[in-house]
C-alpha cells in the first residue's frame, strides 16, 4: 500500500519545487540573456538610461524610478537627452527667424503657459511637427532649441532601433516610445529621417514593418485625443515627398527649412563668427554672396578651415617651415578676408569634385 505523506512533508515537497521552479527559471534566463548577442549593448543601454532619468530626478525633480520601467522603455530612454545636455538655443540659430516665431507661437508658449487654458482645446500645441529641407539647414538645431525653450525633455529617437530584428520586438518599442514619452513629458520625440522608418506604405512591407507603422500611429492618435497631453512627436526630413500621407497628417504643423539665401548666409556667418576675433578687410557681406548654395553646416565648416588657415600661417616662421613662431608668444592673428577666401576656394573645388556644387539660383 502506498505510503500517504504527512503535511509537512507536503509542504516540504511545494517548497522545493517551488525553489528548483525560480532556480531554473533564473538560470534559463541568463542563459538566453547572454546567448542574445545584443545583450552587452542592451545592458549598455539600459545602464545609460538609468543614469539620464536619475539626473532629471535630480535636476528637473522629476519622480521616475527606473526600476518601473519596462526593458523596451529603457531602451528608449538611453536615447532620452537631459535639458542641461542641450547647449542650444534660439539665439543659435540665424536667418530662421520666422520659422522660430511660429514655433515659439505654436509649440513653446502653450506648453510653458498650459496652466493658463487647461480647458481650451484651440490653445494646445500641435502633436505633430514636420521640419523638411536640405541636409545641414538647421532642422536638429531647431528641434532641440524647441525642446530647450519649452522646458521640454527631449528623446533623440534612432530609427534604427525600431527596425529590430526579432518578431514582435519592433511593435513593443515602438509602443514603448509613447508610453515613456507619456511619463516624461512634457516630451519631444525627435525624428530624424523620419521618411526611412514612416515612408509611404507599399506591398513589398515587410508584415512586422506594416505592423509596426499602423501601431505607430495608433498610439500617436491615442495621444492626440488625450487631453493635457503635451507630447509632440517632431519628424525632420530631406525627402518630404516620400512620406506616407498618413503621417502627413498627423504633422499639422510643417516647416520648410530650405537652403538659406544671401541674406540668411550673411547672419549665419555673423553667428558664427561672433566669438571669433576677424580683420578690418572681412568682407562678410562678400563672401555672403559667393557662398551661393552652401547650408548653415557648410558656413560653419568654411570658418573653421578659414581659421584653420590661420593657424596654420602662424605656425610657419618667416621661410615657410612648419615651426612654432619665433618663442611663441605672438598673439594669434585674427581671421582675414585671405582665409575666408582659401577656405572658400576649397570647399569649392572639392565640392566640384563631388558634384555637390549647387548651380541653381533660386534660393538667392
Ligand atoms: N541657421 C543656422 N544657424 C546657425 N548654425 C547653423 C544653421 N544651420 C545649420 N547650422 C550649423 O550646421 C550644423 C548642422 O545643422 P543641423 O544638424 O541642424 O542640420 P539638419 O538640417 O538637421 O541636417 P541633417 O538633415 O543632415 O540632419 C549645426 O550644428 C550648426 O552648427
Amino acid at each position: 500500500m502506498p505510503k500517504t505523506l504527512s503535511q509537512s512533508e507536503i509542504l516540504q515537497l511545494v517548497l522545493r519545487i517551488s525553489i528548483a521552479s525560480v532556480v531554473s527559471y533564473y538560470s534559463l534566463k541568463w542563459m538566453f540573456d547572454r546567448l542574445d548577442p545584443t545583450y552587452k549593448s542592451k545592458k549598455k543601454a539600459r545602464d545609460k538610461a538609468e543614469h539620464q532619468i536619475k539626473r532629471l530626478g535630480g535636476s528637473e525633480g522629476l519622480e521616475l524610478n527606473p526600476a518601473t520601467l519596462n526593458d523596451h522603455e529603457l531602451v528608449i530612454a538611453s536615447h532620452l537627452v537631459v535639458p542641461d545636455d542641450i547647449t542650444v538655443s534660439w539665439d543659435d540659430i540665424a536667418g530662421l527667424d520666422g520659422v522660430i516665431e511660429e514655433l515659439r507661437e505654436s509649440v513653446v508658449l502653450p506648453i510653458r503657459h498650459r496652466h493658463l487654458l487647461q480647458n481650451s482645446q484651440l490653445w494646445e500645441a500641435p502633436k505633430g511637427v514636420l521640419l523638411h529641407g536640405p541636409p545641414g539647414c538647421g532642422k536638429t538645431l531647431i528641434a532641440k532649441a524647441t525642446a530647450k525653450e519649452g522646458g521640454m525633455r527631449f528623446i533623440n529617437l534612432d530609427v534604427a532601433i525600431l527596425t529590430d530584428k526579432w518578431y514582435g520586438e519592433s511593435q513593443k518599442l515602438a509602443s514603448a516610445v509613447f508610453t515613456l514619452a507619456s511619463k516624461l513629458q512634457p516630451c519631444i520625440v525627435f525624428i530624424d529621417e523620419i521618411e526611412s522608418f514612416l515612408r509611404s506604405r507599399n506591398v513589398q512591407d515587410h508584415e512586422a514593418t506594416a505592423m509596426m507603422k499602423t501601431q505607430f500611429m495608433m498610439l500617436w492618435d491615442g495621444l492626440s485625443t488625450k487631453a493635457g497631453s503635451t507630447v509632440i512627436v517632431m519628424g525632420a526630413t530631406n525627402r518630404p515627398q516620400d512620406l506616407d500621407k498618413a503621417i502627413m497628417r498627423r504633422m499639422p504643423a510643417q516647416f520648410h527649412v530650405g537652403l538659406p539665401t544671401e541674406e540668411q548666409r550673411l547672419k549665419i556667418f555673423r553667428l558664427v563668427l561672433s566669438t571669433e576675433t576677424f580683420s578690418d578687410d572681412v568682407d562678410l557681406n562678400r563672401i555672403a554672396k559667393l557662398t551661393h548654395g552652401f547650408s548653415g553646416s557648410d558656413i560653419r565648416e568654411l570658418c573653421r578651415n578659414a581659421s584653420v588657415f590661420r593657424i596654420r600661417n602662424y605656425m610657419r616662421n618667416g621661410s615657410g617651415n612648419q615651426t612654432p613662431s619665433p618663442n611663441g608668444t605672438e598673439p594669434l592673428p585674427p581671421i582675414s578676408m585671405d582665409n575666408l577666401l582659401s577656405s572658400f576656394n576649397k570647399m569649392k573645388e572639392s565640392r566640384m569634385h563631388t558634384g555637390l556644387l549647387v548651380t541653381d539660383n533660386s534660393v538667392d
